[in-house]
């Protein structure tokens, strides 16, 4: 390999012949990366499996990739599992491209935008009330908050997908529904042999996992088909709706769809049901998983934290009042839970590892070379406990945020001490709409419940991770719910 110090590659550990380095990522890889970058330092170059693989461990180095590189980096590698459930015609999990240019310009500007996040308000209000009706109606001792809190995301993002009129082609948003979401982002976030070892893909085929992808891409694919015929049918009789408070993620694609079919599409991607299906089915995987691990990780540091616990609940409560309701019109006051939630992103990164990129180009990464089609991870959860950037790295000090402007907060590619949803090019588009419902569902369990352990059990709760699309509390979270009255 070249090494005259203009060519050089990144350091490297000693490998296996075959899988590399894959073996040796474990069940939960963020952490022996950075046990990894410990050694060789903010950038290794592995090899998993055949797969050249270039991590990025420190703030320096994540913001060449995501900032002053980011084109160079702007990629993503082909992944098995996204291409069966999400078509390969998403925007999430596709290459860098006039195809994922448009669709991030639809995204941005229609789906996501300020104004549509602002018209789902009346919608996550009902979704959080709902979520304190169903711990008031709780029987027996312990709540399952996992399961409330998976309800509540569910429901905000689904009605905000698919609309609130239809009955989920027959599955009646019940059960099987909630498992039809379970199973699919559980299998999104499998990582297949066949990404990495190509001729080892037999081995996801005898693990099941193909046959697994296959089934449940049929019945998503069903569902939204019904989906978009439900709502074809309503637009076709309802022309328009007029007020455009109450249009859905479906409606707004449609929508697109139909405008450039007008215009005779001048040039641009039209956006056919394939697509359409692709992009809505993309915002629910990459917006439900990620903010009700979130949301869950927040409730169980809290239970961890009583003083931290106690403080936010006073600031909620008297920001609210007596006998009140939590609406959106209290977030800004709330200040103190806006830094337990960012210390929560911090501490318990949903996406430790982002998602993967790839280099369009041969570029360079802290002087070293990286050449094109490398895969590029970062490790955010190891750079926002790096002991060099960060005062208790590893304590829970929701305190060191309040300095920060929390109303502008989030700007994506300002610290990149902080990156929970990445940064540049590739960054998340869903933050605005993430923080409200999020927001709006915390302040809503805190203020009308004190929480606490089952008694007789474990003083502590045990904060293990699991590993899925997101990392994730291993524990289901059951707490004791009792109401406040002032
Ligand atoms: C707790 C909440 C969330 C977290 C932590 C999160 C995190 C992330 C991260 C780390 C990435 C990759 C960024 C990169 O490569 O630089 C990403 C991408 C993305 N996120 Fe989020 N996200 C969240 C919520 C949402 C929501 C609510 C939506 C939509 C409603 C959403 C839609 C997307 C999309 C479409 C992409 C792909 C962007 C692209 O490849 O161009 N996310 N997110």
């Amino acid at each position: 390999k070249p090494s005259d110090g203009r060519r050089r590659l990144p350091p490297s550990p000693l490998g296996l012949p075959v899988l590399g380095h894959l073996p040796l990522l474990g069940p939960l890889p963020h952490r022996k990366l950075q046990a990894m970058a410990a050694k060789h330092g903010p950038v290794m170059l592995l090899r998993l499996g055949r797969v050249p693989t270039v991590v990025a461990s420190s703030a320096a180095a994540a913001q060449e990739v995501m900032k002053t590189r980011d084109l160079a980096f702007a990629s993503r590698p082909r992944m098995r599992m996204a291409e069966r459930l999400v078509y390969g015609r998403d925007m999430a999990f596709v290459p860098y491209g006039e195809y994922w240019r448009q669709a991030r310009r639809v995204c941005v500007l229609h789906l996501l935008s300020h104004r549509r996040v602002l018209s789902f308000r009346r919608l996550r209000e009902q979704e959080a009330a709902a979520m304190v009706d169903r711990v008031r109606a709780s029987p027996g001792d312990a709540v399952n908050v996992t399961a409330l809190i998976i309800s509540y995301t569910n429901g905000v993002i689904s009605r905000a997908a698919f609309g609130d009129e239809q009955s989920y082609g027959g599955l009646d948003g019940g059960e099987k529904l909630t498992k039809l979401f379970a199973d699919f982002e559980e299998l999104l976030g499998t990582v297949t042999m066949g990404d990495f070892v190509p001729w080892l893909a037999w081995v996801d085929t005898l693990m099941g996992l193909d046959a697994r992808a296959k089934r449940t891409s049929a019945q998503m694919d069903a569902l939204l088909e019904r989906l978009i015929a439900d709502h074809r049918h309503r637009r076709r009789y309802r022309r328009r709706r007029e007020d455009d408070g109450h249009r859905d993620f479906l409606d707004v694609m449609l929508d697109v769809n139909e405008e450039a079919e007008k215009d005779d599409a001048g040039g641009r991607v039209v956006f056919d049901d394939v697509a359409i299906k692709a992009i809505v089915l993309d915002m629910f995987a990459a917006a439900t998983d990620t903010t009700y691990t979130t949301l869950v990780w927040t409730m169980a540091e809290l239970i961890n934290h009583p003083h931290e616990m106690r403080r936010v609940q006073d600031e909620v409560r008297s920001a609210v009042g007596d006998g009140g309701r939590v609406t959106e019109d209290h977030l800004p006051k709330l200040r103190y839970l806006k830094c337990v939630i960012k210390e929560t992103f911090r501490l318990r990164t949903p996406l430790p590892l982002l998602l993967p990129r790839e280099t369009m180009e041969d570029t360079e990464l802290l002087g070293y070379h990286v050449p094109a089609r490398s895969r590029v991870i970062i490790n955010a959860w190891a750079i926002a406990r790096d002991p060099t950037a960060w005062e208790r790295p590893d304590e829970f000090v929701p305190e060191r945020f309040a300095g920060d402007d929390l109303t502008a907060d989030y700007l994506l590619g300002q610290d990149f001490r902080f990156v929970p949803f990445g940064a540049g090019r590739r960054g998340c588009p869903g933050v605005g709409f993430a923080v409200p419902s999020m927001e709006l569902a915390l302040a809503s369990l805190l203020y009308h419940f004190d929480w606490e352990l089952p008694a007789g059990g474990p003083a502590k709760l045990e904060m293990d991770e699991l590993n899925g699309l997101s990392v994730r509390l291993k524990a289901t979270l059951l707490l004791v719910a009792k109401p406040w009255s002032p």
